[in-house]
């Protein structure tokens, strides 16, 4: 499949480096439209083709094309790939906020959109990626698009689009949150005088540690939790500091509410 990706930051590189370093898709049938002379180096350093403005279709014949820009200049940029559309090729969009009907007004909703929320650990393969499609994706083009998602880690195809502003808010936000608990554990470490090189060691480890043991989902993170609990010690200490009054919990919600409304924000 022939793949043209639309703006190559934080989040498509992510997603093209575990593609093309997979040996899912092949540097020949990939190409990048990237104004950043920066960004275009690295993707050239993967061997796909890189553009600082949209080739024509006969320049680059694109089978897929993949929106990866901010939501707030989707609007601009999108129009240019029209004439890709036109000559059959699909798109797959990870903007937040912006619903597919969007997508349907600039390309016509004959045209097969797949709206994909992703996650940086794309990169590593360790990645959540939730998508939905319209009517127009077919069966083929979405084994396909799978493929190559399932590079960048977990798939899970979503029952209603409606689903999207809160699935941003937990998988596509939620990166951001676990490095800030790793920030703030290493911060706390240092404040009972631990160096800070030791502190972030010991904080990036533990996150590591307790996220395999939770991978897997056989055993209730509660239960792992209470496996760290001895009765009256030193966790249960902590804990408290943490679970009473469900302070963590409420904030929790709070956050993830507060993504979930900027998600929708975005869309309008
Ligand atoms: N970051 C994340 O963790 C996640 C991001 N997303 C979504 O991914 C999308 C990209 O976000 P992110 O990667 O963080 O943002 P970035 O700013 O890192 O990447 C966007 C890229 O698009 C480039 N760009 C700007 N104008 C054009 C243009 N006309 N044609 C082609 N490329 C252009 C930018 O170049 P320049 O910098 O030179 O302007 C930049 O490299 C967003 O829609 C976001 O909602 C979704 C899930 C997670
Ligand atoms: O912050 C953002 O808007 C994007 C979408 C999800 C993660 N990053």
């Amino acid at each position: 499949m022939r793949v043209l990706m639309v703006g190559c930051g934080n989040m498509g590189f992510a997603m093209l480096k575990a593609w093309i370093e997979s040996g899912c898709l092949s540097p020949d049938e990939t190409g990048v439209v990237e104004p950043s002379e920066e960004g275009r180096a690295r993707v050239a350093a993967l061997g796909a083709s890189t553009f600082a403005d949209p080739p024509s279709p006969d320049d680059f014949g694109a089978e897929l094309i993949v929106l990866a820009v901010k939501p707030q200049v989707m609007a601009d940029i999108a129009p240019a790939y029209r004439s890709a559309t036109a000559r059959g090729a699909a798109v797959l969009s990870i903007a937040a906020g912006l619903p597919i009907r969007r997508y349907e007004e600039i390309y016509g909703d004959q045209t097969p959109i797949i709206r994909v929320m992703p996650n940086t650990p794309a990169a590593i393969g360790e990645g959540m990626m939730a998508y939905i499609a319209n009517d127009a994706a077919g069966g083929a083009l979405i084994a396909n698009v799978r493929k190559l998602l399932e590079t960048n880690g977990a798939v899970a195809e979503l029952e209603e689009e409606s689903q999207m502003d809160a699935v941003t808010a937990i998988s596509g936000s939620g990166p951001a949150y676990v490095f800030h608990f790793i920030e703030a554990l290493a911060e706390a470490g240092e404040k009972l005088g631990l160096s800070a090189d030791l502190a972030a060691l010991l904080a990036r480890q533990t996150a590591l540690g307790a996220a395999k043991l939770a991978a897997d989902g056989e055993t209730d993170p509660a239960e792992l939790r209470r496996q760290v609990t001895s009765p009256n010690g030193t966790t249960a200490a902590g804990l408290a500091m943490m679970m009473t009054d469900d302070r963590l919990k409420t904030m929790m919600a709070e956050v993830a509410d507060a993504a979930r409304r900027r998600s929708i924000e975005l869309s309008s």
